[in-house]
């Protein structure tokens, strides 16, 4: 196989030799590449092939899976995540993560949005306010939740859920956003505004997505990565991905012949 270029100068965010077992089963081999800011990466591949896995090791949402094992390096602006004294609860306002399902806290919108916040500042009211209107403004829901940031967030349609959730994640100001699969559960009107946001927010963030949706993946991505059997078979621009891939495999998944 062609020697793959995955790492560039510049990325905020990168994986050397990234290996990940589930007791005796090894479900990423060695995984080296790279993010930067200003970009969106997605992640596609068959079910199973590692993408999650692999987007979960970025901020050690792993962690805690009895079994787990790593090894190999995943560096934040150049320092090791996997390092003893790293503080994750730092990590994770640093790189936020967006689920496939959307999992708003049972209590009111704006209440949601400020939990970050609360978690580990005391920020005055009037800021705590401006910082949770700017983000529902980011995360375009605004308009829609602007007259009822008391009700619940449990309230407003799976959408609207999603949005809030992302501003959640924009609330404690991230570098990294991850997001597993974060329109899947959402109907076309509700994905293409998710689509929308993420394209406006990654002039300011790094974005990593995975997605099973290829239309998807070719519409709002600039760099796209092939997983295949825990394998990462190509990383490139997106638009050589989809039109002039390197390695068959990449050509047969995208054409639909496998997957
Ligand atoms: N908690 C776990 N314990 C054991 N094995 C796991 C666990 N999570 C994932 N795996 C295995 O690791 C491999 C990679 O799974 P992963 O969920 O990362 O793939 P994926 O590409 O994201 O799949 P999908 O597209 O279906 O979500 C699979 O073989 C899966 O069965």
């Amino acid at each position: 196989m062609v020697e793959l270029q995955t790492v560039e100068e510049h990325s905020i965010l990168r994986s050397s030799d990234l290996h990940v077992y589930y007791g005796k089963k090894e479900a990423l081999k060695g995984i080296t590449m790279g993010f930067k800011q200003g970009e969106i990466a997605a992640l596609i591949g068959p079910s199973g092939c590692g993408k999650s896995t692999y987007l979960r090791t970025l901020n050690r949402m792993n962690d805690l899976i009895p079994g787990m094992t790593i090894t190999g390096n995943v560096s934040f602006k150049e320092k090791n995540i996997y390092r003893p004294k790293m503080d994750i609860v730092e990590l994770r306002k640093d790189i936020g993560m967006v689920f496939q399902q959307p999992n708003p806290f049972p209590f009111s919108i704006y209440e949601n949005v400020a939990y970050g916040l609360r978690l580990t500042q005391n920020i005055p009211k009037q800021q705590l306010d401006d910082i949770v209107e700017r983000s529902l403004r980011a995360a375009f829901v605004w308009e829609d939740v602007k007259d009822k940031l008391n009700k619940s967030a449990l309230s407003l349609s799976g959408g609207q859920q999603q949005r809030v959730c992302i501003a959640r994640v924009l609330a404690v100001n991230p570098q990294v956003i991850l997001l597993d699969e974060p329109t899947s559960a959402l109907d076309p009107v509700s994905s293409g505004k998710i689509e929308e946001m993420l394209l406006e927010l990654k002039e300011k963030y790094t974005l990593i997505i995975v997605t099973h949706n290829m239309q998807q993946a070719s519409r709002i991505s600039d760099k796209t990565a092939f997983f295949l059997n825990g394998e990462l078979i190509e990383y490139d621009q997106t638009r050589k991905i989809f039109s002039n891939p390197a390695q068959a495999a990449t050509d047969d998944y995208i054409s639909g012949r496998f997957g």
